[in-house]
């Protein structure tokens, strides 16, 4: 064991960032060293201090106080203490003593820590490797920031994710029937652009009612925290910022709120309320923009409606712009070509051509019906897709359509190329329960009451009455109720409890946010009194209730759609029941004409269907003549024309836009497959493995709660201040995606949930296993043997966009060198070379390790050389691999914009600057050594 000696130059084990220490006093059993770095001093008892001896060698660069450097040439000792000769920068001889060392000097290189003794257990050594290759292989995974919601795997939802959230910057229209899961695909974009950095400042706009909803859907399967602004939290801002706004008038930046969060969410109301807040959210910028519920946007050419006019711009300053409406056409046609203007306006320049283009979708959807049918195309067939291709150079696989061979993978290949000629395929995703299919089947039950309405005593009213005994029929099965007006709402609700005896909750425009979220809460609660929870049309739309299977209307819209959003709550994904749709009307009333016209005429309570709206439009003043007379043989005639009408346009619809929409918003092929990767990351089951090691290294502890379950909780030995993501108390999570969606209060583990995420940083971002020694057996070694483990990492630093990660993600090279610098790489495994308890002196190693310091100085720059080799390997590899992919991608564009003026011009030049870009900074990739392992076989 070495002296201590006043004047000497030692380092703390256990805090580098101490610095040099130097030793000011030795007596009575014990040392004090200053490190003056940070102008601290500790005393520690000599015989067990955890200090190591700074001693540099020939070669190393060190540094003095007045900051000049010395290349070390040699050194003498006296009386305990070194003096260093060197050369300094202009090759000159000079001395240096070992006070007049720089007390800055740190030692966090793995080859510098591990030369002074400063090593760590094997085992972070091996946790570093392991966090090396799990993020290589996240980084490079296809599904990569699709792994961490919890959300079924559900095909056409993953496909829309995939596929827009891989553009440069998204701008669609997420257009699914009502209840297939809008929000939760925008949420997986989402979640996948801010995984791979390609967005981070998101504004969501949603109606008032929806605000909760949204909150909780983000953070509890997203884990993304958004923050909802109001005026009052505007205004509480402003308070913190005014007095940063006096010591800065001029500064602009100070007062806008929208500047102090980069996830927002906001009602629509909001914005429309104060129009000063809309200046503040447009100059606040913005990398994404996402509305929900976005047909009420109203637009026409002479006025178009503020909130529209609010859209459109954050749409310009936005890239990305997510609209979600599953009823886009609600508010007619000429509103859904203003919301598709939103999204590219430079394709969407005029209604009349838009419209015109529309009829021309139909000998695409035919020609792709031909190639899904697998029959044989006879040559009418085979003449009609050359003329419908002619642009896209597909000869040969019209060839090979005939060969028997590759008729399939030609077919597959003619669709593909046929799909992306679909004038809004790449900006519309619309799926409807027909393809998605697996929802319950829908009952209606029309009561025709007799008696007339009551307004102001309700107890009299004949559909009071009813609903009183259907409550009671219902014996304990909750119902939804909607009705039209608030009031009715509110005096249905007072009247049922003081007059009935009856609990329900209302849910109306009158109450606050909190209040409707109470309400929707309280009727929610299986143990709570509530029978039936009464809204007015605010309740229609984007809430949750698919938890009640009966829905009764008290009133009857004239808009199909809205009919299709009330129903819309209940038929959603996750009821398990047969929905039950009640409508009691009073004879010879409005209501009783609609319940006929949308039982009869559009079939519109057992499904929904496409074109009712459209029906509706075109029938709108014989609808509103007939509503007026009530006259029963006019009824009968507009039920007649109605039936007509919605088969011609049914079919009309089937045979071009809708089957064509069908087919771009889900490409079963491709889902499926998305689908088996996120399966197989799970199956693969490395990641509580991966974890448990991370938490037995950092001290957290570990126990199994039941299978694919496990309960975490920092223990007394946290070797952090604290745990990202950890509580004092602990937390209950889950590998499984089954248990995580029916486990609420279980955290949904995957790669992508932050407590792993932020683990991977903290094992990374440390110096912690970067230099490591292991004594071990192998039967295969024999004992006395020494070899040197690098592990080497290629770095390339790209800007975010560009998802350098694809190609070449931050690769970790391994390479195991043996003390004749022979490269034994491939023969022995990092997982052979384990230790096997053997107790050793590590001063004895640290020693004999400086003894061989110029030998394996040698041995690390054969194991650079190596790993260069290697990395050149993995440098053309991924040039390859991105010329491939970012030409493929170019070649297609320029291909479909002959055919498609959906696609921008510069959208190509943008793709051609990114190959341009990629290759550079590919070529530009550095390597480094990570960390090191000296490894002696005993
Ligand atoms: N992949 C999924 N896994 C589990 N639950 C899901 C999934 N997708 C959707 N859901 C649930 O189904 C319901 C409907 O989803 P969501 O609210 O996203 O539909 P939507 O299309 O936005 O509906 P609306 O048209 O009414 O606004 C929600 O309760 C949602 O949590």
């Amino acid at each position: 064991m070495e002296q201590f000696i006043p004047g000497q130059r030692w380092i703390s084990n256990t805090e580098s960032e101490l610095g040099l220490g130097l030793i000011l006093d030795v007596a009575h059993k014990r040392v004090t060293v200053l490190f003056l770095a940070c102008d601290e001093k500790r005393m520690y008892a000599q015989d067990n201090a955890p200090l190591t001896r700074v001693r540099f060698s020939a070669g190393d660069v060190i540094e003095s106080i007045d900051e000049y450097k010395v290349i070390v040439t040699g050194l003498t000792e006296q009386d305990g203490l070194i003096t260093y000769l060197g050369k300094d920068e202009d090759g000159q001889d000079v001395q240096l003593d070992e006070v007049e060392l720089n007390h800055h000097i740190q030692f966090n290189k793995p080859q510098d820590r591990l030369f002074i003794g400063q090593v760590d257990p094997t085992a972070w050594f091996l946790l570093r490797y392991e966090t090396w290759r799990r993020l290589q292989q996240h980084q490079q995974s296809p599904v990569k920031g699709l792994l961490g919601g919890r959300a079924s795997l559900i095909p056409h939802q993953l496909f829309i994710a995939h596929e827009s959230a891989n553009r440069s910057a998204p701008r669609i229209m997420l257009a699914d029937e009502v209840g297939l899961g809008k929000t939760i695909e925008a949420g997986l974009i989402l979640h996948h652009r801010l995984i791979n950095g390609l967005s981070s400042r998101v504004l969501i706009i949603v109606p008032e009612t929806l605000l909760h909803q949204w909150l909780v859907e983000m953070l509890r399967r997203f884990n993304l925290r958004f923050s909802i602004f109001d005026e009052a939290r505007c205004l509480d801002t402003y308070a913190e910022d005014d007095m940063l706004a006096e010591a800065e008038p001029d500064d602009d930046v100070a007062d806008n709120p929208f500047l102090t969060e980069q996830l927002i969410l906001c009602s629509q109301g909001f914005f429309s309320n104060y129009p000063r807040r809309q200046q503040q959210a447009i100059a606040a910028g913005w990398d994404m923009v996402i509305v929900d519920e976005a047909h009420h946007l109203e637009w026409s050419e002479q006025a178009p409606s503020p909130d529209y006019l609010f859209v459109e711009q954050l749409g310009r300053i936005s890239p990305s712009l997510i609209l979600l409406t599953a009823t886009p056409e609600q508010l007619g046609k000429e509103s859904h070509f203003a919301r598709l203007r939103l999204l590219d306006p430079d394709r969407f320049y005029s209604f009349a051509a838009f419209v015109e283009e529309e009829r021309l979708f139909e000998p695409v959807a035919n020609a792709a019906k031909l190639l899904l049918a697998e029959e044989a195309l006879n040559e009418a067939a085979q003449q009609h897709l050359t003329v419908l291709l002619k642009d896209d150079n597909v000869d040969g696989l019209l060839k090979n359509l005939n060969d028997p061979e590759q008729s399939a993978a030609a077919r597959d290949a003619l669709i593909k190329v046929l799909l992306d000629h679909h004038g809004t395929g790449r900006i519309l995703f619309r799926n409807s329960r027909q393809t998605v299919q697996g929802f319950p089947e829908r009952e209606r039950y029309g009561y025709a009451l007799t008696g007339s309405a009551n307004v102001d005593d309700l107890q009299q009213d004949p559909r009071y009455v009813w609903l009183v005994d259907k409550v009671k029929q219902l014996a304990g099965q909750k119902a939804l109720v909607i009705c039209k007006q608030a009031q009715t709402a509110i005096d249905l609700e007072q009247t049922l409890k003081n007059r009935a005896g009856i609990a329900s909750a209302v849910f109306h425009e009158g109450m606050s946010i909190i209040e409707r979220d109470r309400a929707a809460a309280y009727f929610a609660d299986p143990d709570s009194a509530a029978r039936l929870l009464i809204c007015s049309e605010i309740g229609s739309e984007g809430r949750n209730f698919q938890f009640v299977h009966h829905l009764i209307l008290l009133d009857l819209p004239t808009n199909p759609d809205l009919l299709q959003q009330r129903i819309g709550r209940l038929d959603r994904i996750g009821q398990k029941h047969i929905i039950q749709i009640h409508v009691p009307y009073l004879e010879h009333t409005e209501c009783a004409v609609l319940y006929r016209w949308y039982d009869e005429g559009l079939n519109a309570f057992a499904c929904n269907s496409s074109s009712a709206q459209r029906v509706a439009d075109l029938l709108h003043d014989e609808l509103a003549a007939v509503l007026d007379s009530k006259n029963p043989a006019d009824i009968d005639a507009l039920i007649a024309r109605t039936q007509t009408l919605s088969v011609e346009l049914e079919a009309q619809m089937h045979n071009g836009r809708d089957q064509l929409l069908e087919l771009n918003s889900c490409r079963k092929e491709l889902a499926d497959e998305l689908i088996e990767q996120l399966n197989s990351y799970e199956k693969e089951g490395v990641l509580w493995p991966y974890m448990e090691d991370v938490f037995e290294c950092y001290g957290v502890d570990t126990e199994f709660h039941s299978p694919d379950c496990f309960i975490v909780r920092p223990s007394d030995h946290l070797r952090v201040s604290h745990f990202p993501g950890l509580t004092e108390d602990g937390l209950t999570l889950t590998v499984n995606r089954q248990i995580a969606l029916a486990r609420e209060d279980m955290q949904f583990m995957t790669w992508e949930h932050p407590l792993v995420t932020a683990s991977m940083d903290m094992v990374l971002s440390s110096e912690t296993g970067n230099a490591a020694i292991s004594v071990i057996k192998h039967s295969d070694l024999k004992a006395g043997q020494f070899f040197l483990e690098c592990l080497f990492i290629v770095e390339c630093s790209a800007p975010a966009e560009l998802q350098i990660g694809r190609f070449l993600p931050h690769t970790p090279i391994r390479v195991l060198i043996d003390q004749n610098q022979k490269d034994v790489s491939a023969d022995i495994d990092h997982r052979d070379l384990v230790e096997v308890g053997i107790k050793f002196d590590k001063h004895k190693i640290i020693a004999f390790l400086n003894s061989q310091r110029p030998h394996l100085i040698n041995i690390l720059s054969v194991a650079e050389q190596k790993a260069k080799t290697d990395m050149q390997q993995l440098v053309d590899e991924a040039t390859q691999a991105m010329l491939e992919s970012l030409s493929n991608e170019i070649k297609r564009l320029v291909r479909l914009k002959k055919v498609n003026p959906t696609i921008r011009t510069e959208e190509i030049e943008q793709l051609k600057d990114m190959t341009m870009l990629a290759h550079e900074n590919i070529q530009a990739a550095q390597l480094r050594l990570d960390a090191v392992r000296f490894v002696i076989t005993s």
